[in-house]
């Protein structure tokens, strides 16, 4: 099965070190030339609207962590409406290109997409002869979603004559696998079992048939045929109207996968995770004003918190009313944790953190979601005591780390650059470490004695002002502060101390959104 062996494999030199299976190849690669990242090429075309295309395979390639390169077909005037102009690159630059880049770097698959003309096929084989690569991934785009066309009909015959032979996989969707046919009508995932094997007969040796325009009652189902055994791969249908460029998406992360060493089946099955999880992240997001949207390949590289309710930056000055939450005195009060946060942030907490010492992680995960929905609808940051693994799922703004939890650091390696990271430092040294570490503030106390923390020593007025002093980010004061003492904490005189943190002064009171009002009111009141 899968691209090893036979057709382009076949030519690939094969090194002295290399296993006589060329599916090992690119982990001997991997492992003999160090250097070396895996290299996707595609030749494609240019969407200006960036959603499919060439855009569409940088993006996704550079999701998957592959070297992308790019031979461009045809520029084309794109955008959420539909395809407005369609300028094909002339022939002989296209093999311009196709020279440039295979002579030179070492690529490992091709990827096709947009082929406006039978005779740029032509040239992609020559050129594939003469430099082999280790696989050719072929998705066969004629018609965009938007039902403009991208390559005429005299372009089955260069699919069926010259390219498919040469192809490790071929991806058509619904229309595209019909017109492959001869104009056969494909509507279920049955007919789609019949084209795979169909389409296998023109010569590529595995067939993917997506069934993204399957009725939108189905899930997502695509069929996969290797040429022994058909697969139904599914996904839950996300429903969005952001699916532009999946077809490239999806192709460009099989040839990524496959560059990286892997079989195709597997490729498969993690391009089309990929595809889900891309569509379900940006199913929300608004670009442009026509009926098909772009999906963003790295929007789950922010979180869905992060992105609406914070700015490029934290702000300091969100410390002012930092309330953390107490599950003990929720539960003691018959309260909802929820209530209690829209409650705190209600009487005018700047910053809520999730502080669960004794919660199962599901149970947590669950509360964190609902409390992040809550803040980010009242554009208020959430940070998650202690657990990086439940910042991170639930796409929460931070996380607030104490000095035996998991290093700041590490945290910060784990977070990346935009998530916020508060240290509890009771030492001058802890906070020159934190800010060494990458932390954005720190927490500095106790400052009074408290009964929310056990053997916690005190450093009082002194210890705070002699950390503040030191500290290179901002603070906020904790331990044992409430309406009576807030301001003389505020008033130590230090330019760095942006605000205090409360647990029983919001959370142990019969009103919560009325105690946090009034130790609101009081903070405003502080110099
Ligand atoms: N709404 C959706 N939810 C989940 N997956 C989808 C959705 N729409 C398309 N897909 C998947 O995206 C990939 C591309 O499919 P398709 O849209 O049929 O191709 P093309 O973009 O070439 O027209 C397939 O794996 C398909 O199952
Ligand atoms: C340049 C170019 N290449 C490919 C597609 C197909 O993508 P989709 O089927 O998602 O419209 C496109 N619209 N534009
Ligand atoms: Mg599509």
């Amino acid at each position: 099965m899968v691209y090893t062996g036979g057709g382009l494999s076949s030519k690939i030199p094969v090194e002295s070190t290399s296993s006589s299976s060329s599916r090992n190849l690119g982990l001997v690669v991997a492992m003999t030339q160090k250097h070396r990242p895996p290299h996707v090429l595609t030749v494609a075309g240019s969407d200006s609207g960036a959603g499919a295309g060439i855009q569409a395979d940088l993006k996704a390639c550079a999701a998957l962590g592959v070297y992308c390169s790019t031979v461009i077909t045809a520029v084309t005037a794109q955008n959420t409406v539909g395809v407005q102009g369609v300028n094909a690159v002339a022939e002989d630059f296209v093999e311009a290109q196709l020279r440039s880049v295979l002579s030179d770097m070492q690529v490992d698959v091709v990827k096709t997409g947009m082929l406006p003309s039978i005779g740029v096929v032509e040239i992609l084989c020559k050129s594939l002869k003469e430099f082999p690569v280790q696989a050719l991934v072929v998705d066969p785009v004629m018609v965009s979603t938007s039902g403009d066309v991208l390559a005429d009909s005299s372009i089955l015959v260069g699919f069926r004559g010259e390219l498919f032979p040469m192809a490790d996989i071929v991806t058509p969707n619904l229309k595209e696998a019909s017109a492959l046919l001869g104009g056969v009508e494909l509507k279920t995932v049955a007919d789609m079992h019949f084209a795979a094997k169909a389409i296998h007969d023109l010569g590529p040796r595995n067939v993917l048939i997506k069934g993204g325009d399957l009725p939108a009652s189905l899930d997502a189902v695509d069929v996969f045929f290797d040429g022994e055994n058909c697969y139904e791969l599914r996904a839950s249908r996300i429903n969005t109207r952001n699916t532009h460029g999946t077809g490239c998406t999806l192709a460009s992360c099989i040839a990524a996968e496959l560059a990286k060493g892997s079989l195709m089946l597997p490729a498969v099955q993690v391009a089309k995770r990929f595809v889900e999880s891309a569509l379900d992240y940006s199913k929300d997001i608004v670009i442009g004003s026509g009926p098909q949207g772009p999906l963003d390949h790295f929007l789950k590289l922010k979180s869905s918190v992060n992105s609406s309710s914070r700015g490029a930056a934290f702000n300091p000055s969100s410390l002012l009313l930092y309330a953390v939450t107490d599950s003990g005195m929720t539960k003691k009060w018959s309260r909802s944790m929820t209530d209690v946060v829209k409650a705190a942030i209600e009487g005018g907490a700047t910053i809520i953190q999730l502080r669960e010492k004794d919660v199962e992680t599901r149970e947590f995960m669950e509360l964190a979601k609902a409390c992040g929905e809550i803040c980010r609808s009242r554009g208020i940051p959430l940070v998650i005591n202690d657990r990086i693994d439940i910042a991170l799922a639930c796409g929460a703004d931070g996380v607030h780390v104490g000095q035996s939890d998991m290093p700041t650091r590490v945290a910060r390696a784990l977070l990346g650059p935009e998530k916020i990271i508060g240290v509890s430092c009771k030492t001058v040294e802890q906070a020159l470490q934190a800010w060494a570490d990458g932390a954005d503030y720190i927490g500095c106390g106790g400052v009074f004695p408290t009964s929310t923390k056990a053997n916690n020593l005190t450093i009082g007025l002194d210890g705070l002002k002699t950390v503040c002093l030191a500290s290179k980010l901002p603070v906020v004061a904790i331990g044992g502060i409430g309406i009576g003492n807030a301001l003389s904490v505020m008033d130590i005189g230090a330019p760095n101390l942006k605000g205090v943190a409360v647990v029983s002064a919001l959370f142990d009171r019969e009103c919560v959104s009325s105690e946090t009002r009034k130790l609101s009111d009081l903070l405003s009141t502080a110099k």
